[in-house]
């Protein structure tokens, strides 16, 4: 078993998850520590029915542990966590900023599993838009090579953190009552809007978020010849991710036939009758670590193209629950269970 696992980042909306997720599906380690910045430092966490002091993120914090999982902003990943590899750790990273580093594993364990195993230092956990685009996308790619895929996300607000979730309830409350709110979490008030811009301006006129859904696809599903053409959108859900996917593939593949592809794959479940108006939404996918897909139907604009709807927790699935399900893969690889 591990002996000391670090969870860096144990007070955010990720972090949060990832303890309630060590809880339930318990990782094979004799100690666990939790670790915030100086604000958190000195509160109390109580995990597996002890109490925790939460421990300041520093340089030299990592002697002795062997697997980080940390779930941080970009730049604290970006300046820690290179010291918990030089301490001899393992690391397990949520945030953007290592992703796309040359010799960084990206890894979603239902895809790409041997990456995590074969790693060396910091192993990457997706974006969340991402990670639920890619497990969809990873049956139809090994059945019949995915070519071109255009997606739309309709992202919940939980993806910015918990100020996120706050703006969303305190500017609904106060539109209900017909008066002005100071938003500050999003560019523009996200109460009864839909807002058409994740993350800063990148390239060719996308964002950051579109251009990680192009460049980690690519990453994961170890094919740069793959098209993507995404476009990212916040809208006022609180929780789990939702997002279009027409999929053009090398030779065409039925409805019929892609539905028993996702019915087989691990981490997917298919709802899809419209008759009966069955197909996932937030409302029911929030709280589950699965990646739902349904209204599959063959793309009316071209011979090979296939469309669906998938919905997943993008706290869950997107993040937290990926991440240590990276954990348990490296425990079941190194200690057998
Ligand atoms: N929310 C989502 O859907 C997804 C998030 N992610 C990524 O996961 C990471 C965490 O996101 P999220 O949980 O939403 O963010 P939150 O803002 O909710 O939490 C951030 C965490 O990082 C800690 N932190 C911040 N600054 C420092 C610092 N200077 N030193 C040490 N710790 C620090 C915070 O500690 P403190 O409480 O003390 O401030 C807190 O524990 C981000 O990189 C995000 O991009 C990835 C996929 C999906
Ligand atoms: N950007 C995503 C969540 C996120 O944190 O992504 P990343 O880990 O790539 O920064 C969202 O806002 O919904």
């Amino acid at each position: 078993m591990f002996n000391t696992v670090a969870l860096v980042g144990a007070t955010g909306a990720v972090g949060r998850i990832m303890r309630q997720l060590l809880e339930e599906r318990p990782l094979p380690a004799k100690t666990f520590r939790f670790l915030a910045s100086k604000r958190s430092a000195g509160g109390t966490i109580t995990f597996r029915g002890q109490d925790h002091q939460v421990e300041e993120l520093t340089k030299d914090c990592f002697a002795g542990t062997d697997l980080v999982i940390a779930t941080t902003p970009d730049e604290i990943a970006r300046d820690y966590l290179p010291s918990a590899v030089e301490a001899g750790a393992t690391v397990i990273d949520e945030s953007g900023y290592w992703r796309m580093k040359e010799g960084v594993a990206l890894v979603i364990p239902e895809v790409n599993p041997q990456d995590a195993i074969n790693a060396k230092g910091i192993i990457a956990s997706p974006n969340c838009s991402t990670t639920q685009m890619v497990v969809a996308l990873k049956p139809l790619h090994d059945a019949a090579k995915v070519k071109r895929v255009v997606v739309s996300t309709y992202q919940a607000v939980s993806g910015i953190g918990l100020s996120g979730t706050k703006e969303l309830e305190e500017g609904t409350h106060m539109h209900l009552h017909g008066q002005p709110y100071n938003y500050t979490a999003f560019k523009h008030p996200i109460a009864f809007n839909c807002i058409p811009q994740i993350g800063g301006e990148k390239e060719a006129g996308y964002t950051s978020e579109e251009m990680k859904m192009v460049y980690e696809t690519r990453k994961i599903l170890g094919d740069e010849s793959i098209l993507v053409c995404p476009t990212c959108v916040r809208i006022p859900v609180a929780n789990c991710h939702s997002e279009t996917i027409a999929v053009e593939t090398e030779r065409p593949i039925s409805p019929e036939e892609a539905r028993g592809l996702f019915e087989s794959f691990p981490g997917i479940k298919v709802v899809d009758d419209i008759g009966s108006s069955m197909y996932p939404m937030p409302l029911n996918s929030t709280g589950s670590d699965l990646v739902y897909v349904g209204r599959i139907r063959k793309d009316l604009s071209h011979p090979n193209g296939l469309s669906f709807w998938c919905v997943s927790d993008n706290l869950r699935k997107g993040a937290a629950t990926n991440a240590i399900q990276i954990a348990e893969l490296l425990a079941k690889h190194r200690f057998g269970k």
